[in-house]
């Protein structure tokens, strides 16, 4: 009796083994068939994402403006590193940049066949791509007669890769193949900030966008200078280089391209744009964050004037700062067609921070983290000043209403005027 129910015993216990093993068994192969089959989803792409970033304020969103489908390169950071561990076998990943490699078919596809330009640049074409996936990208078709090798192309790629900010416009894909050499970019879907300035086609910006597109493009500016690593130094900051997505906030484009190709049609053997160069830059052929600074100024007053530094912009802004003192005075070069719709407080504040940046004396320009500051306060005060509107009584508010026609007629409370024009001059001084 006590024989049969030992073997009892030791045959349940085998049996609850075998059982358990079985279930680990099971449990795994399913666990590897799942993460098989995501893989496979992503057929139109070569490469897997890494949505980790080592610099950015958005660290984690690679194509934050693009509509998500199944295969699109947004995750989220779990998913991600899951995908990243079983991609790197699988895949052409470049390392540690999250940028995907794309096959030429796949954007001649998405292109119709190279059919669906958007603009021509000194790079080359660029068309707009719409992806099987849903998403809608920028692709930069670079000129094939570039001499630059395979091995320079994905170095290019990788730094560029590192670069990630919600005011840049970031490089989320490449291809090279068939002797091309293209980059993928985030969709900007309502152009370039100099469209919008110039083209009859579109409303004039107001007021308070244009300070707010100025924000946008210093604090992408601020971040490839101090906040990528290591720095960098766009060197051709211009309104056509400035690209306003759906909800109009701003990114620069066209950081950190290294190319030949980036001449000046106008000045040779120097690289960057015509009316936007530092005469420093000019004289002494080094570049520097300042350089940038000086171009940032010219676009500053060409967000106030809304006129072309090729058309007599800088001209009109120095026969108006010898009335200014470089203080106050300038809203005479506000753009007609604000039709005098913007505070005069605020165009001035702006104006002697432009006035600030294109110093002749590169130490004197501020750094765009002092530019950021100065935006950002500017911007604090206005949206301060709103609150305070919408706190006023009923009638009062009604006397307002009827009184201010334009911006610049806007009440401002005592103590904010007072600080704001203190601390802004404060802290523009370098
Ligand atoms: N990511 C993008 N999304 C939407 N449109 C874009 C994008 N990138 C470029 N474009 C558009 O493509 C056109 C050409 O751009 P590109 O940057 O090649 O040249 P550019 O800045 O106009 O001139 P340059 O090359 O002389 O600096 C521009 O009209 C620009 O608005």
């Amino acid at each position: 009796m006590r024989e049969e129910s030992s073997g009892l015993i030791v045959g349940i216990s085998i049996g609850v083994v075998i059982g358990v093993a079985l279930a680990v068994a099971a449990f795994f192969c399913i666990r590897y068939h799942r993460k098989r089959s995501q893989i496979g989803n992503s057929s139109s792409r070569r490469a897997a994402t890494i949505p980790i970033r080592a610099n950015g304020a958005d660290s984690c969103s690679v194509l934050s403006d693009s509509s998500i489908g199944t295969e699109s390169p947004k995750s989220t950071l779990q998913n991600g590193i899951s995908f990243w561990l079983s991609g790197l076998k699988k895949a052409n990943v470049i390392p540690a940049s999250g940028i995907l490699e794309y096959s030429y078919k796949d954007l001649q596809k998405a292109t119709c066949n190279f059919t669906t330009l958007i603009g021509q640049g000194a790079y080359g074409p660029v068309y707009k791509a719409q992806m099987s996936t849903g998403e809608t990208v920028a692709v930069k078709m670079l000129a094939s007669d570039s001499k630059q090798g395979e091995k320079e192309f994905q170095t290019e790629v990788t730094l560029l890769g590192r670069l990630h900010h919600r005011n840049l416009v970031n490089l989320v894909g490449y291809c090279a193949e068939k002797n091309q050499h293209m980059l993928i970019y985030v969709y900007m879907s309502r152009g370039s900030l100099a469209s919008h300035l110039y083209s009859e086609k579109f409303e004039p910006l107001n007021w308070e966008l244009r300070v707010q597109i100025a924000l946008d493009v210093a604090r992408g500016l601020e971040y490839l200078h101090d906040g990528a690593v290591p720095p960098v130094i766009h060197r051709d900051i211009k309104s056509s280089n400035i690209l306003l997505d759906q909800s109009m906030r701003a990114r620069v484009a066209d950081f950190g391209l290294s190319r030949e190709e980036m001449v000046s049609k106008h000045a040779s053997h120097i690289r960057g744009t015509f009316g936007y160069l530092d005469p420093e830059y000019i004289s002494t052929r080094s570049f520097t964050k300042k350089s940038d600074v000086y171009s940032y100024g010219v676009l500053l007053f060409e967000l106030i004037a809304g006129r072309n530094p090729l058309q007599g912009l800088m001209e009109h802004v120095e026969l108006a700062a010898m009335n200014t003192e470089g203080k106050v005075g300038w809203e005479e070069i506000g753009d007609p067609r604000l039709k005098g719709n913007f505070d005069v407080e605020e165009l001035n504040q702006v104006a002697a921070l432009a006035h600030k940046c294109v110093s002749p004396v590169p130490r004197r320009r501020p750094s765009m983290r002092d530019i950021v500051q100065v935006l950002s306060r500017i911007l604090k005060y206005r949206h301060s000043r709103k609150r305070d509107m919408e706190d006023l009584t009923p009638r009062a508010h009604e006397v307002i209403i009827n009184t201010s026609q334009s911006e610049s007629r806007t009440p401002i409370p005592e103590h904010h005027r007072v600080e704001s024009l203190d601390s802004t001059t404060d802290s523009v001084d370098v």
